[in-house]
C-alpha cells in the first residue's frame, strides 16, 4: 500500500516538530509548506537525515508553492503567527485571518479531499474560516485545541496525585481561550471522576479548583516563559493524535473544534467537543449533558467564540 501524504502548511516551531513525529510514527510521507523559502527544505532535508539514525522511513520535502500538497491525505496547518507575551490569542485575527484566506484557497485548489487539521489561533474562528476559504465538507475540517487543554488538566492532575498519565482522563470543551470548560465531573482517574477523588481524600476542592484555572490559562503560562513564541511540543503531539486516529481509523474519541449543527444548542460554528475521529473524518458528535453550572460555563464560552465570527465578517465580508 502506498504511504499516505502529509501536508503541512506552517514550517515554524510546531510545524517542525509535527514533521519530526509523523516520520517517528511513520504516519506517512511528509511535505512542509512556508512562506520563507529555505526553511520547510532545510527542515526537511534536516529530518530526512535524522531518519537513519532512528530508523523510519518517509519521504520529507519542502514546499514554497502550494502544487507541492497536491493530493495529501492530511493538512495540518499552523500558518500564521504565535502570539507574544501581554497578547491575547484574540490579538491574532487580523493577520491571522488573511492567512487562512490564503490556505484555505491553497487546499480548496490542491488537497481537496484531505482530511484538515487547524492549529493557527485564535482557533475556534480560524478552523471556521478555513472551512468556509476552503470550501471542504465541514467533517474533513476540524480544529486542534481539546487535545491538548486535556493534556495540560491530565498532567496537572497526574502530577498532584502521584499516578501515571495513562490512567489519567480529562475532557476540556468548549473555545480555545481563556472561558474554555474543563469537565471535572467527565474527567477521571482509572474512570473514578475526581469530584469522588476530593471526597476520598486524594485532594481538595481549592487545589482543585487552581488545576482547572492553570489549565485555563496554561497557554499563557509557556508564553509568558518562552518569550518569544507559543508551546509547540504538545500541540505538536496532540495535532498528531488527531492525524493518526483518521489515517489508521482508530476512531478515537477526541475533543476537538468540530463544526456544530444543533448539537449542544450551536449552529454553524465551530467549537471544542468530544468526537469520533475515523476514516470518514468527524463520524460522531458525543453530546454530553451538562449540569447548570456547566451549561454556564459552556455557553459562556461559546458567546466568546460567536463574538470572534462576527468579527471576522467585519474584516472580511466575504464570510458574512
Ligand atoms: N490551537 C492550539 O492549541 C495552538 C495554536 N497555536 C498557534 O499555532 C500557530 C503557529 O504557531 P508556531 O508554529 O509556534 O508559530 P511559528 O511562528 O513558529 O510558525 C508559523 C509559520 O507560519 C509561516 N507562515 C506565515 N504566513 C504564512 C502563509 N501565508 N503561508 C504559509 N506559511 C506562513 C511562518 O513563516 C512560520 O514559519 C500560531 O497562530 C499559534 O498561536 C499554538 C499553540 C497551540
Ligand atoms: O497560548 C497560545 O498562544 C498558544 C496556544 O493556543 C496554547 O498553547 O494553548
Amino acid at each position: 500500500m502506498a504511504r499516505s501524504k502529509i501536508a503541512l502548511i506552517g514550517a515554524g516551531q510546531i510545524g517542525g516538530t509535527l514533521a519530526h513525529l509523523a516520520g517517528l510514527k511513520e504516519l506517512g510521507d511528509v511535505v512542509l509548506f512556508d512562506i520563507v523559502d529555505g526553511v520547510p527544505q532545510g527542515k526537511a532535508l534536516d529530518i530526512a537525515e535524522s531518519a537513519p539514525v532512528d530508523g523510519f522511513d518517509a519521504a520529507y520535502s519542502g514546499a514554497s508553492d502550494y502544487a507541492g500538497i497536491a493530493g495529501a491525505d492530511v493538512v495540518i496547518v499552523t500558518a500564521g503567527v504565535p502570539r507574544k507575551p501581554g497578547m491575547s490569542r484574540d490579538d491574532l485575527i487580523g493577520i491571522n485571518l488573511k492567512v487562512m484566506e490564503a490556505v484555505g484557497n491553497g487546499i480548496k485548489q490542491h488537497a481537496p479531499d484531505a482530511f484538515v487539521i487547524c492549529i493557527t489561533n485564535p482557533l475556534d474562528a480560524m478552523v471556521w474560516a478555513l472551512q468556509k476559504f476552503s470550501g471542504l465538507p465541514t467533517n474533513k475540517v476540524v480544529g486542534m485545541a481539546g487535545v491538548l487543554d486535556s493534556a495540560r488538566f491530565r498532567h496537572f492532575l497526574a502530577d498532584e496525585f502521584k499516578v501515571s498519565v495513562e490512567d489519567v482522563t480529562a475532557f476540556v470543551l468548549g473555545g480555545h481561550g481563556d472561558d474554555m470548560v474543563p469537565l471535572v465531573r467527565y474527567s477521571t482517574v482509572a474512570g473514578v471522576p475526581l469530584t469522588d477523588l476530593v471526597k476520598l481524600g486524594w485532594t481538595t476542592q481549592e487545589k482543585l479548583d487552581a488545576m482547572v484555572e492553570r489549565t485555563r490559562k496554561g497557554g499563557g503560562e509557556i508564553v509568558n516563559l518562552l518569550k518569544t513564541g507559543s508551546a509547540f511540543y504538545a500541540p505538536a503531539a496532540s495535532a498528531i493524535a488527531m492525524a493518526e486516529s483518521y489515517l489508521r481509523d482508530k476512531r478515537r474519541v477526541l475533543p476537538c473544534a468540530a463544526y456544530l449543527n444543533g448539537e449542544y444548542g450551536v449552529d454553524g460554528m465551530y467549537v471544542g467537543v468530544p468526537i469520533v475521529i475515523g476514516a470518514n473524518g468527524v463520524e460522531r458528535i458525543l453530546e454530553v449533558t451538562f449540569n447548570d453550572d456547566e451549561k454556564a460555563m459552556f455557553e459562556k464560552s461559546v458567546g466568546a467564540v460567536k463574538g470572534l465570527i462576527e468579527a471576522c465578517k467585519g474584516i472580511n465580508p466575504a464570510l458574512a
